[in-house]
């Protein structure tokens, strides 16, 4: 049995969504085949190309849409559902995003044979917000690619160097958008930083059309904007970190959580959302919406190197048990679930 895949992901810049798509169907491809839109289909076109096109190119009989959303008129389809970030976030995106997503995704949550969600947090709100039964939910955790591992000094150099890097950084992987919680982070490092000399803050990540503004344009002083980091490039961005700080206000899982655990760099995240489930004990948790707890949960962890050490050691136990492997083993089963039924 062939699964279809919605392949609108393809058209789009590689986040969450789309890493999650292409990390499964890597893995599935032999059973899957991905309806690939042109790469203009972005933005409303690639809804439009989602709503219209994509149903009349299906052959076979169950759709498989990885990215949250997918063409309402489809019923034999499974689609994951990554968060509801647009409505219990709104304010983060733009009001159009907003409200397509509030619309379309509980109305295709109750179409669809069956919903996948990436964390149990992220089931709750699906449940609530979508007005689904829990049975049709599978909870599959995300995974952590192989070549997110710690590196040799040598190599982190010389990507300091082809970036530009500071030589000891704290670091931030994430969009430039109003949810990765930014504007405090800054605040929080202004507090932390003079007790942190000859350490800088480097920021990853780019902004999107369907965000809200952030609030700032530059980083002050001390805070190195990387712009979007190139997959090749991100392995070594995270080796070199001392610390990673994440202080999200929402996710359905939080990929460069386990990205930095990975990589051997201890983390600082948020105590809410998905965070704390999927970060277990082997990150320093902060309340996001209090910057002295953020500026503590920092200045805690860069200034004990053996604290560092001891977390760096467990994020790597911790990571281990995130594998896109296993994700596309557990995707299937879900998939042939829905086939059955
Ligand atoms: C970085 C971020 O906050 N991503 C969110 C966002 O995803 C964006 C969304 O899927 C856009 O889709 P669309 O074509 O429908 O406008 C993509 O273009 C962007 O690349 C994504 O970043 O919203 C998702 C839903 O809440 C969320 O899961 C994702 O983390
Ligand atoms: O400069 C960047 C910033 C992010 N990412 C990747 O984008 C994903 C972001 O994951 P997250 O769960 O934060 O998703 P989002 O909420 O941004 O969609 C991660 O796998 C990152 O490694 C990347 O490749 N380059």
């Amino acid at each position: 049995m062939q699964v279809e895949v919605n392949g609108r992901y393809l058209a789009q810049q590689l986040t969450g969504q789309q890493r999650y798509a292409r990390e499964i169907v890597a893995r599935l491809g032999d059973r899957m085949t991905v309806i690939e839109p042109s790469q203009a289909a972005v933005g409303i076109r690639g809804h439009l190309w989602e709503q219209v096109q994509l149903p009349r190119k299906m052959r076979s009989s169950v759709l498989w849409s990885p990215s949250t959303t997918g063409p309402l008129s489809v019923r034999n389809q499974v689609v994951t559902i990554h968060d509801c970030a647009y409505f219990d976030q709104a304010d983060c995106f733009t009001k159009a995003f907003a409200a397509w997503y509030q619309f379309l995704v509980p109305r295709l949550a109750r179409r669809v044979q069956r919903v996948i969600t990436v964390s149990h947090f992220s089931k709750s709100r699906i449940v609530e917000l979508c007005n689904i039964p829990e049975e049709k939910i599978d909870v599959i955790y995300s995974g952590v690619d192989s070549v997110f591992h710690p590196y040799p000094e040598q190599q982190i150099a010389q990507l300091r160097n082809e970036l530009n890097l500071p030589e000891r950084y704290l670091l931030c992987v994430g969009s430039i958008e109003p949810r990765k919680n930014l504007a405090r982070l800054l605040q929080a490092w202004e507090i932390a930083s003079p007790q942190l000399p000859g350490l800088s803050l480097v920021l990853a990540g780019a902004s999107g059309r369907v965000f809200n503004s952030v609030g700032f344009d530059r980083g002050p002083e001390g805070v190195h904007m990387a712009g979007y980091v190139a997959e090749q490039q991100l392995p070594l961005l995270y080796a070199g970190a001392e610390l990673f700080v994440y202080p999200s206000l929402y996710e359905g899982f939080g990929l460069p959580v386990i990205e930095s655990m990975a990589s051997g760099v201890p983390v600082v995240t948020s105590s809410v959302t998905s965070l704390p489930e999927v970060a277990g004990t082997a990150a320093h948790l902060v309340d996001p919406y209090d910057i002295e707890s953020i500026a503590d949960g920092i200045l805690r962890i860069a200034n004990n190197r053996a604290l560092q050490k001891t977390m760096s050691e467990q994020g790597l136990v911790h990571a281990r048990s995130y594998c896109w492997a296993e994700t596309a083993q557990q995707t299937w089963t879900s998939l042939n679930h829905a086939i059955e039924s």
